[in-house]
């Protein structure tokens, strides 16, 4: 084994931004060093037109390349399209499905995350997370009534913005729609569109670029995760009007076939006058039971480590990562991890915290790809700056949204106040404030105030003497703090 094995100062796995972004950065900082990128996927994900917002927010596009553009573009760069099947941390090794042995000097783990679905085994039971999931969806919304959607994240509220024509039941735990990313007032600004006729032809919904893999291949469970536009992919039917109805503080208690739900005799609750049968049930927390063509289970991530553990000595988060210190590191020696399948294990600073985003799979690559060259060329180097402050941009409902800091008070303990600045259909700004100091904002809507609420939580000033009038429209707040 050991004879056969090529080798590499760098080996990264996996083709998604965390990735591809740590490849390409380590081509920058090391251009003769040998790197290896391995990926599952026959197309790799790469960031382009990076437009930086604020010191911490960038907007940029992403888009799907194969993996021959990266060769040419990085010459130190080879591009292996395999599983790996095995990690031998103890003699620095990669084994691949196809049965090829790699070594490195130093390994980044950037294997993403999986749907975490609800009943998996479920026919009637679809989810979004790469190109062939996408396939099954769009292939089961053509003959589709009704669909029902559980989960309250990301996914969940781009799809019952992005798909019209169909019935969307929408079952939430919560009280409130989108709760992992605004309150419940940013919620009602929300609330009008999910009846409202969706407008065909505008501007994207977002800048991002995202193309389906056209490349024909072998369907993998490990393909790497959607982003931003997916929908466009998605042959949406008919009319262009919403019809939601939402399910508030619920969970699903069963899902049920037909025969089960006849035997049970149980009433189904109607929509609408419908009549028939439907192809699957849910029984809600509630009691309530509801029919739909199918489920989509939109219920969050859980990072991909299943080919990593064995024989190796991981530590692991609770919520399924590998812990990485504030230089990346997991706990076997050489091996760091970015992107959706490590959990920060560092101090984090007060305005920080993770969420799997795009946004932080291109920050803790780049950052991979410095600590691992720093490293083995015994350079110092300091935490990144972009950890300073969590930051997210992106579309819901066709507005843009920005969310800095503690957005929605996380780990305040409800101790804050809030100072809001409301106009129906057109903004929502949110700061969130301690003593007098901003912790977090949310805006919604073409607000230009990110660069300055960015600063204001950075410096932490003291804003007590400005009260409310900071969100007073008529001040220009931006040319007060500049
Ligand atoms: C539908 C959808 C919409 C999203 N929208 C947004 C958004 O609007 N904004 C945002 O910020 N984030 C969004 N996200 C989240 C974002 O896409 C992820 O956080 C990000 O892509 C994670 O990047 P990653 O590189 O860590 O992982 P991934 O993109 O999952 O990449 C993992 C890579 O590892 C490869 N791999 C896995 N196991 C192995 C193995 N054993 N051997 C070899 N290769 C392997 C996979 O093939 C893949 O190439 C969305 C996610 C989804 C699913
Ligand atoms: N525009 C953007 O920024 C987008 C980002 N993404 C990212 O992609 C990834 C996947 O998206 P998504 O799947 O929406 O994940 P999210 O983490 O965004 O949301 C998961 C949702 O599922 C709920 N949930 C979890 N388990 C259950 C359950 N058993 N029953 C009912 N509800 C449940 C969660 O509720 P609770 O909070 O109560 O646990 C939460 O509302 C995430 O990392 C997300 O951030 C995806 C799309 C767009």
């Amino acid at each position: 084994m050991e004879e056969n094995a090529v080798k590499y100062t760098y080996v990264v796995v996996g083709g998604g931004i965390a990735g591809v972004t740590c490849t390409e950065h380590l081509h920058i900082l090391d251009p003769n060093a040998d790197i290896l990128l391995v990926t599952a996927t026959y197309l790799i994900k790469s960031v382009t037109n990076v437009l930086p917002l604020t010191k911490t927010l960038d907007s940029f596009d992403v888009e799907e390349r194969l993996p021959d553009d990266l060769m040419n573009q990085c010459p130190n760069v080879t591009v292996v399209r395999d599983t790996v099947a095995r990690l031998d941390a103890k003699n620095k090794k990669i084994i691949t499905s196809s049965g090829k042995i790699f070594a490195y000097q130093k390994l980044c783990l950037c294997t993403g995350a999986k749907p975490d679905v609800i009943a998996e085994t479920n026919p009637h039971v679809l989810w979004i997370r790469d190109t062939e999931s996408v396939c099954q969806f769009q292939a089961r919304i053509a003959d589709a009534k009704r669909i029902t959607i559980i989960g309250n994240g990301g996914i969940a509220t781009e799809m019952v913005y992005e798909i019209t024509g169909v019935e969307i039941l929408w079952v939430i735990r919560d009280k409130h729609m989108t709760a992992t990313f605004i309150d419940p007032g940013a919620a009602e600004f929300f609330r009008p569109e999910l009846s409202k006729q969706k407008k065909i032809g505008v501007a994207p919904l977002k800048r991002r670029k995202y193309t389906v893999d056209k490349v024909k291949g072998k369907s993998t469970v490990l393909g790497g995760a959607l982003g931003p536009d997916w929908h466009e992919n998605l042959e949406l039917k008919g009319d262009n009007n919403h019809r939601v109805s939402l399910e508030v503080e619920v969970e699903v208690a069963r899902i049920l076939e037909p025969k089960d739900v006849k035997r049970m005799g149980k009433g189904i609750t109607k929509l609408n006058n419908e009549e028939g049968e439907w192809p699957v049930y849910i029984e809600l927390t509630n009691g309530k039971v509801y029919g739909s063509n199918f489920i989509v289970s939109a219920t969050g991530v859980t990072p991909n480590t299943s080919n990593l553990l064995a024989g190796n000595n991981f530590a692991i988060a609770s919520d399924g990562g590998l812990l990485v210190n504030d230089r990346l590191e997991t706990t076997e020696l050489d091996v760091y991890a970015a992107g959706d399948v490590c959990t920060p294990n560092w101090e984090l600073s007060k305005h920080w915290f993770q969420m799997r985003l795009w946004t932080q799979a291109r920050q803790m690559g780049s950052y991979a790809a410095k600590c691992m060259w720093a490293s083995l060329s015994r350079e110092e180097i300091y935490m990144d700056f972009c950890f300073e402050l969590f930051c997210h941009a992106t579309k819901f409902f066709g507005k843009k949204v920005i969310l800095l800091g503690l957005f929605n008070g996380q780990g305040l303990d409800g101790k804050y106040e809030v100072l809001l600045r409301y106009a129906e259909g057109f903004e929502y700004i949110k700061c969130v404030m301690v003593d007098g100091r901003m912790q977090g904002a949310l805006m919604i809507g073409e607000t230009d105030l990110e660069e300055t609420f960015e600063n204001l939580i950075l410096n932490q000033m003291d804003l007590s003497q400005f009260g409310e009038e900071l969100l007073n429209p008529d001040i220009d707040i931006e040319d007060y703090f500049d």
